[in-house]
């Protein structure tokens, strides 16, 4: 197996949504994201190996998304590209995809990426409608035309938003992380002191210029708009509940992922192949794991990295504690903080197929340059942000080894390791 070499991400920055990036497409997003890395890689008429991308709203027209995202930059035509999903593991899931094949020595070169917009999103029909409309394409006659067409209800033109709702329980993932905090006892107050670290760690580190070659301008914005370094405790404390308002809501939009916009891409390369072009490579890609929670049948719907995690660690031989760098995914500070808890429960650590708990983490090493609760989560750029992130935090530190993990819609969890 081929060493996989993660040469350096990049994105343009997250902004919150219906706001900066109204009416920009996915497309538009990532396709300057890839234009960028082109331009800082020289690899303007070079054939890549494979680029995959996704982006979960996205419209059925863009069904061959990534290719068309290929086409509007200066790589080489020749180049393929495919469209991949996992929810809110897409991008990360695109750059274990990639490296599989780089390690396996199919390619030697790729670039993983997502983008989410909930500003531009598609609108759907309703599906009644869109039956209506589908019979009167095919109609043979004048006749036939005008009696679909004396069918259709004022309420069939209602159009239908994707929602974030699981189909399979009706509830929002803020909802069933109001049930994972009660079930494992997680306070608002501990939600809020995560919130809070989450954006004093992002505003140092772009006062610090970490992000100086992390994050290109776009349509005139030059960093983040969520994070708030100006938050306070008093501030986050005074935010009311926005998932349960039975008077025992935890979750706020202060310490949950608010609606954002933005696109995030990933360089990726053979160990040799990035020594013959000179790139520093920042971190290696060891290993990855994904898992999935029966949430239907009571389990948190936020929780499958528990279980990747534990497996990833045992197949690597390593403990929870092996790690210089945390990177876990703030889909909201609640289902970070019940992840934690879950690793250090001796019953659900047996669950996981652990004798004895994996124990605690040195939060000082979590999410140390902000999470996705200050940046913001456009969905399918989360996995790809946080990569980018990751490497560059290793390559900073000149050696270590770093926890990737990111808990996804439909109880799922993608996880990985990377090292420097
Ligand atoms: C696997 C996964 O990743 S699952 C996650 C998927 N993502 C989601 O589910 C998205 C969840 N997010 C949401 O549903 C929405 O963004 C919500 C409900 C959290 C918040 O929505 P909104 O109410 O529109 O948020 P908004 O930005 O207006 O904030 C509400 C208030 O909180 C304030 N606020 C938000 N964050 C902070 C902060 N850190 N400090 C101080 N005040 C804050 C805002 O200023 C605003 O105050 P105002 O009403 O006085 O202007």
């Amino acid at each position: 197996m081929k060493k996989v070499a993660i040469i350096g991400g990049l994105r343009i920055p997250f902004v919150k949504s219906f706001k900066d990036y109204n009416h920009i497409s996915n497309q538009e997003m990532l396709t300057t994201c890839l234009n960028a890395l082109v331009a800082r890689y020289q690899l303007s008429g070079k054939r890549l190996g494979e680029v995959a991308l996704g982006a979960l709203l996205n419209r059925s027209t863009e069904w061959n998304f990534a290719r068309e995202c290929v086409l509007g930059t200066a790589l080489d035509p020749h180049t393929p590209a495919y469209n991949l999903t996992r929810a809110c593991g897409t991008s990360l899931d695109a750059t274990i995809q990639l490296g599989l094949r780089i390690a396996c020595g199919q390619i030697e070169t790729a670039i993983a990426g997502g983008s989410d917009t909930n500003s531009d999103i598609p609108l759907l029909l309703r599906q009644q409608l869109a039956w209506k409309l589908t019979d009167l394409r095919s109609a043979k006659t004048l006749g036939q035309r005008l009696k679909i067409l004396a069918a259709i209800r004022l309420k069939d033109l209602k159009p239908v938003y994707p929602s974030i709702v699981e189909p399979r329980t009706g509830l929002s993932m803020g909802q069933h992380t109001e049930k994972m905090v009660k079930e494992w006892g997680i306070t608002r107050e501990e939600q809020d002191a995560l919130a809070y670290q989450s954006h004093m760690n992002a505003a140092k580190a772009y006062a610090d210029g970490f992000f100086n070659d992390l994050v290109i301008e776009f349509k005139g914005v030059k960093k983040d708009t969520i994070i708030r370094g100006d938050t306070t405790p008093a501030k986050l404390a005074a935010l009311k509940p926005a998932f349960d308002f039975s008077g025992h809501g935890t979750l706020t939009a202060g310490n949950s992922t608010l609606y954002t916009d933005g696109a995030s891409a990933l360089l990726m390369a053979s160990e040799e192949y990035a020594q013959q072009q000179n790139w520093p490579v920042q971190a290696h890609l060891v290993d990855a794991e994904t898992a999935a929670v029966d949430y239907v049948n009571g389990e948190g719907l936020l929780m499958a990295p528990t279980y990747a995690v534990a497996r990833m660690l045992k197949r690597n031989h390593l403990k929870l504690q092996d790690f210089d760098v945390y990177e876990i995914h703030e889909a909201f500070c609640g289902q970070v903080l019940c992840t934690l808890k879950a690793w250090e429960d001796a019953a659900y650590c047996k669950k996981l197929g652990w004798d004895t708990p994996l124990g605690s983490i040195d939060r000082s090493k979590l999410n140390t340059k902000g999470g996705s609760v200050a940046i913001g989560h456009p969905f399918a750029a989360t996995g790809t942000r946080i990569l980018a992130q990751t490497a560059k935090i290793l390559q900073e530190r000149g050696s270590g080894r770093a926890l990737v993990s990111i808990c996804t819609a439909g109880g799922m969890g993608v996880t990985a390791i990377l090292e420097r």
